[in-house]
């Protein structure tokens, strides 16, 4: 068993029975084995389970393993599956197409079972240092929370979910207050630790899986709250600023509160097209501008309504 594959699938794709019990033996120490009798099964499991890498039998009937990789690659949510051909039916052409269509490797039958376990070892790994990067990637190393590239991501999904269900959406942008004389009175490694302090409380507030956190750099992060009404969101919001509060973190020359806080601002709205993303991100914006102009230490919220009602909660 490979340690570093742990929680890594294969969906091995073959009619023939034995032919299935056989690989699924030879690859169950090193993933969680998903197995499929043909083309059809094949793409149902590829699409809704996702495997991290697809063992295909190239000669099946209905469906060969051609007509497979074709439907799999023209598909957004598989085409980057990496997918190893195998086949009895092996000659160059077969192997120059299959790996043309976009295969990773190409086992002959008969086939040595070490060096099935071998590649395919090989694949997972690669497979695992690709995951790992693109988490590195969507993770802010000061904080450890999610970065302004993740935030870009959820912000498009989360908003178009919202304006295809006619849900309401709220996103709100949260700073830190005076950080800049907070740097000056304790310099620049004690703030770093308060702006790790400061993402790991705003963190613990969002309870709901699809709450969402991100740094977008600075002493300014962003939180969406998906499916969440304006009164939903300030009770969240509010929460967030008093955690932020109860961390204590002593700040003598804040002007607003003898510690470090933050000020809120949002805007909850039914998405109406999805080129309004950028507007709501600028009404969060102005709402963070009034919450700061009127004292700090606060929530102001804006909502899409023609009731719109401004809200200010003070974090005390
Ligand atoms: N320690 C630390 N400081 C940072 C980091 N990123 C930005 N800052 C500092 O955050 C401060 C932000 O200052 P300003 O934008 O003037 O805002 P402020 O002093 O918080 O004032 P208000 O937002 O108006 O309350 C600057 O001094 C930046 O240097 C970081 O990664 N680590």
């Amino acid at each position: 068993m490979n340690q570093n594959n742990k929680g890594l699938s294969i969906l091995i794709v073959d009619d023939d029975k034995t032919n299935r019990r056989i690989l699924k033996e030879l690859v169950e120490g090193m993933a969680v084995v998903l197995l499929a009798k043909n083309g059809a099964q094949a793409i149902e499991k590829s699409t809704e389970l996702k495997p991290d890498l697809i063992i295909l039998d190239i000669v099946m009937p209905d469906m060969d393993g051609f007509a497979v990789i074709d439907t799999l690659k023209n598909n957004r949510e598989t085409h980057d599956i990496p997918i190893i051909f195998i086949t009895a039916n092996n000659c160059f052409e077969m192997e120059e197409k299959g790996l043309r269509l976009g295969a990773v490797d190409f086992i002959a039958k008969p086939f040595h079972g070490g060096v099935v376990q071998a590649r395919v070892n090989t694949h997972l790994q690669s497979v695992a240092h690709k995951k790992l990067l693109d988490q590195l990637a969507h993770i802010d190393a000061l904080t450890t929370i999610a970065n302004r590239r993740q935030f870009d991501e959820v912000l498009h999904k989360e908003w178009q979910y919202a304006y295809r269900n006619r849900t309401e959406f709220t996103l709100a942008v949260v700073d830190i207050d005076y950080f800049k004389s907070y740097n000056d009175t304790y310099g620049h490694l004690v703030g770093d630790k308060a702006l790790r302090s400061v993402a790991l409380a705003l963190q613990s507030q969002l309870v709901r899986p699809r709450d969402f956190v991100g740094r977008l750099g600075g002493e300014e992060f962003v939180i969406v709250l998906p499916e969440t009404d304006v009164r939903g969101a300030e009770v969240s919001l509010h929460n967030c600023l008093n955690a932020v509060r109860e961390l204590d973190i002593p700040h003598e020359n804040s002007q607003c509160e003898a510690c470090v806080t933050v000020s809120i601002g949002s805007y909850t709205c039914i998405p109406e097209n999805m080129t309004d993303m950028l507007n709501a991100l600028n009404f969060a914006d102005q709402s963070l501008y009034l919450a700061k102009d009127n004292g700090r230490n606060q929530l102001y919220s804006q909502n899409y309504k023609q009731d719109s009602k401004l809200v200010l909660l003070n974090a005390n």
